[in-house]
């Protein structure tokens, strides 16, 4: 029909819309993220807005790219802002729409993963700037913008590595921005901390024997047994929740992840034998304000004690203090002059800030922090379901472009601010 073909023709001219989708096409979808095409892609659009770029690899086929918009004053501590390059892995099957067509629906829905974690602030700060630019903005503190890899599978070989060296100590960063998560309301969620993650596995070992028989301290009796325990723990944590004492990021999670026991045959598992060994696999958040020291002792004591034949081993995800050694957690109050600028430039854009929020999962934030680096979550998307990690994911076309021009009021204010003393 005419009209089908002239919305055809809309979508393919170059636009905010059209370069999103074309970011969102890349398959950077673990274990095998195109890396090399989705910095290739946001270095060309870097290039043609006039960014200065650089790409800087800590491990093999794994680039980030940094890019740079000089301030006037290179002198002052300057401005980064964060996302990462890849996504979590899709079931394509239970989507609506492929989750690399980047489908636009009637209603303006744009499917696709990454479409909220975390490929729309990337576009988003590339066209604020192109934005920015066009208005003849100068920036007053330099401002860069890293895409960094593996953020999903920890940052390991990314982000950590990123802050550990000499080319972040040489950006001189006085405060950064990183991802957020989408409001279901018409305020805007912003982050001062994440909870760091702990992976839990728990052993048993005890005396094989017949199925039939019973006996006490079996491997599986004794996994079980901790199980429930950690189960009641983690009961009466929600329990708090529910009751509406604290929010979900502010309590410590556990969550049973994988169970492994039983004897392995051809067709499955040997039904006639108890087996030696079993274990269970837990993902552990840990908030800043617990005490890491306290769940450790629990651990030893409670879930996996010694005297139940139980060994435990916990591998902790990153960094729960920083170099200082002070929870990880970025000031939101006006001590902090950012924080006053954040918000000051939130609501000059029309929008309002809902109280801060720990984040309940985990971000690259938490090295920045670690370096005593002013971090705020954010991610501007209002009025929108909480997608990420989910089937069809999506974000709408009209709360992609309001945040770019959040964007825009967000980095002239941050790159303008100068302190009264400096
Ligand atoms: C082991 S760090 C994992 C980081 C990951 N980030 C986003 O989902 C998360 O699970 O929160
Ligand atoms: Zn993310
Ligand atoms: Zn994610």
């Amino acid at each position: 029909t005419p009209s089908h073909q002239h919305h055809l023709e809309k979508e393919e001219e170059d636009s905010p819309i059209t370069r999103f989708q074309g970011y969102l096409r890349i398959n950077t979808v673990h274990p095998n993220p195109d890396y090399a095409s989705a910095v290739s892609f946001l270095k060309s659009q870097a290039l043609y807005i006039g960014l200065q770029t650089k790409t800087l690899e800590f491990a093999r086929s794994k680039p980030l790219l940094l890019l740079t918009w000089p301030g006037s004053d290179p002198s002052l501590p300057s401005i980064l802002l964060n996302s990462h390059l890849d996504s979590v892995p899709v079931e394509p099957s239970k989507w609506l729409h492929p989750p690399f067509s980047a489908y636009r629906s009637p209603d303006g829905k744009i499917f696709a993963r990454g479409s909220q974690d975390d490929k729309c602030i990337a576009m988003q700060y590339l066209e604020a700037i192109r934005n920015l630019r066009a208005q003849n903005f100068q920036p007053t503190r330099t401002i860069h913008i890293s895409y960094v890899p593996d953020e999903e599978i920890g940052g390991f070989d990314g982000a950590a590595k990123f802050v550990a060296s000499k080319e972040f100590a040489d950006l001189n960063v006085g405060f950064m921005l990183d991802e957020g998560q989408a409001s279901t309301g018409d305020e805007f969620r912003v982050f001062y901390a994440d909870r760091s993650p702990w992976n839990l596995i728990i052993k048993a070992f005890g005396m094989p024997g017949h199925g039939s028989r019973l006996y006490d301290n079996s491997a599986m009796e004794n996994l079980m047994k901790s199980v429930e325990i950690i189960t009641k723990f983690r009961e009466s944590l929600f329990d708090v929740v529910k009751a509406g004492k604290a929010a979900n990021s502010e309590v410590i999670s556990v969550n049973p992840v994988y169970l492994k026991a039983g004897i392995p045959s051809p067709t499955g598992f040997v039904m006639n034998m108890q087996p030696s060994e079993a274990e269970a696999g837990f993902d552990l958040r840990m908030p800043p304000t617990a005490d890491p020291d306290l769940v450790k002792i629990r651990i030893a004591e409670e879930w996996a004690p010694a005297i139940r034949n139980m060994t435990y081993q916990i591998i902790e995800k990153g960094p729960i203090r920083d170099y200082m050694g002070r929870p990880l957690m970025t000031l939101t109050n006006d001590s902090n002059p950012w924080w006053s600028i954040f918000k000051q430039a939130i609501t000059e854009a029309g929008g309002k800030l809902a109280k801060p929020e720990i984040l309940a999962s985990t971000t690259d934030a938490r090295y920045m922090r670690q370096m005593g680096i002013p971090t705020l979550g954010f991610s501007p998307m209002t009025n929108t379901p909480i997608l990420l990690h989910d089937h069809n994911e999506f974000l709408k076309d009209t709360i992609y472009l309001r945040g770019i021009k959040v964007y825009e009021s967000v980095i002239s204010s941050l790159s303008s601010f100068v302190r009264a003393s400096a």
